[in-house]
Order: C-alpha cells, then structure tokens, then sequence
C-alpha cells in the first residue's frame, strides 16, 4: 500500500472487467494542479473515473482521497456517491431544466460556499447568465454552469469527463481558457478526461497516460512530452512540449507580446492579454521548429533561441522525420525535422544550434 503525502492526493488501485475488457489502474493523483488522464476512445478513461465518483464498483481494489477510504473492497468500503464529495462533470451538463441558472448553482449548496459564489461565477463568466433557463445555454455554456456548480459544492476533488467534447472550434477555445484560468485558481486537484493532445498541453500539469485499462505513463507533463519514445501516443503528428517565461513587453502596433525566458532569451508571441511580469506557459508544436546552424539574417521566423541538441531518435510513426529533444537554458524543447536535413546539417546530440520558432505556432491560454 503507498503512504499518502502532501503531494498525493487520491490514491487508487483497482480492477474492473467490463465484457471483454478489463480495467486495471493503479494511480497516485497529486494533491495540487491538474492530471489529465489521456487516452484513446475505450482505454477506459470513463470507467475510471465512474470508480472514483463511486459510480460503479470494482471488482477489486481501493481509492483513498486524503486520509479517507473511499472505497475499499476487502473491508467491504463503499462510501456512497452523495457522500464523497467530490465534483463531477460529465460532458452532458446534467442541470435541472426548470431551474433558472441561479437556481442550479445554489442548489444544495453548503453555507460556507456562499462567501465564493460571487467570485467563481466571475471567474466562469456565467453572471449574465444567472436568471436564463438551462434550454436556452449554448453547450459551453451549460458546462460552465455544470463546473460552477460542482464546484459550489465544496468537493475535495474535481473530475471533468472530456469537458470540452462536441463544442465547435471557437467555443472550445473559449471553455479550455475558463478552464485553464479557473483551474489555476482553485485549491483542489482535478482529474481531467481528455483525448486531445491540444487541451491537455495547454490545461495539465500531470499526465496518466491510459491504453486498453491500463496506466502506461505516468507523472509530470513536461518531461512525458519530452519523451521520444511515446512516439505516436503523445500526439503524434501535432505532439508538442511547452515553454515558460514571463511577458516583458508589449507591441500594441503589432499585437505582439515579448516574453522572456528564465536564461534572458526572448520571443515575440501573438498577444497575450496579461500584464507585465505574469508568467505564462507557452506550446510549441515539434512542426513548428526549425533549426538553423547559425542566426539566419532574412527570415520570416520571429523567433530564434540558441539551444543545444540533447538527444534525436528517428520517429516511431513517420519513416522520413526524426525527433530532436532540445536544451534552451534550463527548459527543453522538441523539434521535428525530416532524416535527410538531420544528416546533411549534422545535427548530433552535444551540438549548438538556432532554434527557429514562428512566432505564430504559440499559443497561451489563460
Ligand atoms: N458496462 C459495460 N459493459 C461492457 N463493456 C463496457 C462497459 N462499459 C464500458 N465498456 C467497455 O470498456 C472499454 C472502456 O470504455 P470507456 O468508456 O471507459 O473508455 P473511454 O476511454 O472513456 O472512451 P471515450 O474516450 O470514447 O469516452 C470500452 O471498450 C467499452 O466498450
């Protein structure tokens, strides 16, 4: 059994078989940010998480959040759903259709949750909802009202099933920012159930990577997304990994923002509406680097950050690239370039190199 510590949160081990398929996860969930739990369709993300709302039953197995079993099968444990307090939301909103907004987030509604209420319905840009009826809620819009009211609930965990699946394009942009700004702020950890490489690299913290019921990869995202060897299941085509740094200036005439790195190196991104000196969390898809030997003197990249080649491996699922995984400062960045330039330029690990970055490939939510 794992000792539970500050950084552990929920604790589970369990086992399921649904028909033929057979859940088996044993996870330490980390008490603060956000663990994605990413998957293809039929890994068994949402079994998972209806064992830990309490929804169904394992076979096998336990689920402990802080100091409380939640479940335990071989002491006959099985707290009842109502009674875990946690927050559950699935990607149907569940509000009840004759109670105006309002109505919906008070709900059942603890006392002591009155004092945030204001706050969190800002924070979800759900005020000018508050007195409209739930049939009239666009699908974004319903889910933020379904999150605020989970959250109202006082839960010492938050579980989002693929909050942001069916919603078009804009809208889906428009909850992952709600999302990765209201998950910022509040002080429980969430489990969010994603497929999309995308959302996770721009909400997660951590990762639990699943395949056919069972945890392949586990821990914190960065260094998952800098792992070549997960080749195809981190995205693939689009796999990505993230920057940090903080805005140092702004270019109104250009809508440009500049961001400086922890090693003074700098970038100009699309701009980003944050003040000065707030710290924000670039992601740089690998398509979207080039390398070049020496500081190009006519380019259209914006971006060049001396780095250093780490490691390359071929890639696991295109014949013709190759991965590089990348030294800028203290952080790391991935790239992906075709075999042939890797070996024309002589692109091996230990070697300096200009990372080329368009400006445009950023993209920082929140
Ligand atoms: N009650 C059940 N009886 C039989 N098989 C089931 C049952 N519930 C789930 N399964 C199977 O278990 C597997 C995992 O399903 P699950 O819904 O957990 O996957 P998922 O990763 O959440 O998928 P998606 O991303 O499509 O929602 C699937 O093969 C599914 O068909």
């Amino acid at each position: 059994m794992s000792t539970l510590t500050t950084t552990s949160a929920l604790s589970l081990d369990l086992r399921k078989r649904l028909g033929d398929f057979t859940l088996e996860v044993a996870l330490e969930v980390a008490a603060s940010g956000v663990t994605a739990l990413f998957g293809e369709s039929g890994s068994g993300k949402t079994s998972l998480l209806r064992l830990i709302a309490g929804l169904d039953r394992p076979d096998a197995g336990h689920v402990r959040l802080g100091q409380q079993w939640l479940t335990h099968c071989q002491r006959g444990i099985a707290v009842p759903v109502h009674r875990r307090r946690l927050g559950v939301v699935f990607q149907e909103p569940r509000l009840f259709p004759h109670y105006r907004v309002r109505g919906n987030l008070t709900y059942g509604m603890p006392r002591a949750a009155r004092g945030r209420f204001d706050d969190l319905i800002a924070l979800l840009g759900i005020e000018p909802l508050l007195e409209r009826l739930p049939g009239t809620l666009s699908g974004g819009e319903a889910r933020r009202v379904a999150i605020g009211r989970a959250l109202l609930a006082q839960p010492r965990l938050l579980l989002l099933d693929e909050p942001l699946t069916g919603l078009d394009g804009e809208r889906k942009q428009e909850l992952l920012r709600y999302l990765v700004r209201l998950t910022r702020e509040i002080d429980i950890p969430v489990l969010y159930v994603s497929h999309d490489t995308q959302e996770i690299t721009a909400i997660a913290d951590h990762l639990a990577l699943i395949d056919s019921g069972r945890l392949v990869a586990h821990g914190p995202l960065d260094a998952l997304l800098l792992r070549l060897d997960l080749g195809g299941r981190l995205g693939g085509f689009d796999a990505a990994s993230r920057l940090y740094g903080r805005v140092s200036a702004q270019d109104a005439h250009y809508a440009l923002t500049q961001i400086t790195l922890a090693d003074g190196q700098r970038l100009r991104v699309p701009r980003i509406d944050q003040p000065l000196g707030s710290g924000v969390r670039l992601r740089v898809g690998v398509r979207d680097v080039a390398i070049a030997l020496a500081m190009p003197a006519d380019t259209s990249y914006r971006n060049g950050l001396v780095a250093r080649i780490v490691d390359t491996a071929p890639s696991t699922h295109d014949p013709s690239a190759q991965e590089l995984r990348l030294a800028v400062g203290e952080q790391s960045l991935r790239a992906r370039l075709t075999r042939q330039a890797c070996d024309e330029m002589g692109l091996t690990p230990g070697r300096e190199v200009i990372a080329l970055i368009r400006s445009v490939a950023f993209e920082a939510p929140g």
